[in-house]
């Protein structure tokens, strides 16, 4: 099936990682759908070389390409910027029907199955079950639709800041309106909610097919033992038994199907460097991913600036900005 596809996003190197995972995650069950991966301009040469090796499409999508009056609301509203990132996915119009994933997903199974619903078709919240995640949706591709969702955003912003809650008001009658296009938990599953019901885990966690890392620590975050197959805790996080299953695959599916591409690319030596943004360093005992944290100087800054890159939700937005103006007033 060439018209339909699995589309996933990944604004920086970091989360290329889960990207890769991911797209690795979906070949080893037999694809049939194309596999596409949104990314910004943030995104390295070297990670879009290694990305165009597991997708079949790599589409660099840029919020100032985006027509003049939603670029002036946006510049007002620069807390919107990494959801109208995501909804660019209804701007893939080559396809019929695709299915979004979030990077921080992992599928354990194959799910064309999920080509048979329609849009808008996600499954409940853990946390809010009247409200659907967002990080694994059914959706048609239209330009239409997108302008619509645009409009929404400007006119009535987000309720939580960002897609999911724009996306929940936008299609409001989700929960009530029609049960098939409430996908099963067991195609967004997350491990790692405060709350969890333990024997429903019992009972129905293997037939899991997608997984969500959801919320602030993701598997990148973690350490792994390539050795003992151990995940290495990370500060205060401490994970329930059947995460610990989840992160080891996924780091398995790291090691296994990640690693190797890079090694095609560059010369591999214990530590490399994957991006402006991505440490890698590999041991036998260890492997780490770190984000490298690196000051622009005054002129690449400059630049950066003038080339139209700016860093909308980080040290660019326009509180941190305000912070900056008052010192010099001061
Ligand atoms: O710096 C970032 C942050 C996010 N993403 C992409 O956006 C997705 C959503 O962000 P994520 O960190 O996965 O959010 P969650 O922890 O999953 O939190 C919830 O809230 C988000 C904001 O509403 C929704 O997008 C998610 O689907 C929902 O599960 C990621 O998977 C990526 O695909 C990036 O590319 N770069
Ligand atoms: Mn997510």
């Amino acid at each position: 099936v060439t018209d339909q596809a699995f589309v996933t996003l990944a604004t920086n190197d970091i989360y290329c990682q889960g990207a890769l995972v991911l797209g690795q995650s979906l070949r080893r069950h037999r694809l049939t759908r194309k596999l596409v991966v949104l990314i910004t301009p943030q995104v390295s040469s070297l990670l879009r070389v290694i990305l165009s090796k597991v997708f079949d499409e790599v589409i660099e999508v840029n919020l100032i390409d985006s027509a003049d009056y939603i670029h002036l609301a946006f510049l007002k509203r620069p807390e919107l910027g990494l959801t109208l990132t995501k909804l660019h996915c209804w701007t893939l119009t080559h396809y019929s029907k695709c299915v979004f994933l979030d990077a921080d997903t992992l599928v354990l199974s194959n799910v064309d199955e999920l080509f048979d619903r329609g849009e808008f078709s996600a499954a409940p919240d853990p946390g809010w079950p009247d409200c659907f995640n967002s990080g694994v949706f059914v959706f048609q591709p239209s330009l239409h639709t997108h302008k619509l969702l645009l409009q929404h955003a400007m006119e009535h912003g987000s309720f939580d800041g960002a897609d999911q809650g724009l996306l929940n008001s936008f299609f409001r009658n989700w929960s009530t309106a029609d049960i098939h296009k409430h996908l099963p938990f067991i195609y967004n599953l997350s491990s790692n909610t405060m709350y969890t019901y333990s024997p429903a885990f019992k009972q129905f966690g293997s037939s899991a097919k997608v997984v969500h890392f959801l919320g602030s620590t993701k598997p990148w975050n973690y350490k792994y033992n390539p050795q003992s197959g151990s995940v290495l805790e990370q500060g205060s996080a401490s994970s329930s038994q059947h995460q610990v299953v989840f992160l080891h695959l996924w780091w398995t599916i790291y090691q296994n199907n990640v690693l190797p591409l890079y090694k095609s690319v560059q010369a591999g030596g214990t530590h490399a460097s994957l991006g402006h943004t991505v440490d890698l360093a590999v041991s036998v005992s260890q492997i780490s991913i770190e984000e490298k944290v690196k000051e622009l100087s005054p002129e690449e800054e400059r630049r950066k600036w003038e080339e139209g890159r700016i860093d909308y939700m980080g040290k660019d937005a326009f509180a941190r900005i305000q912070e900056k103006l008052d010192r010099f007033l001061q």
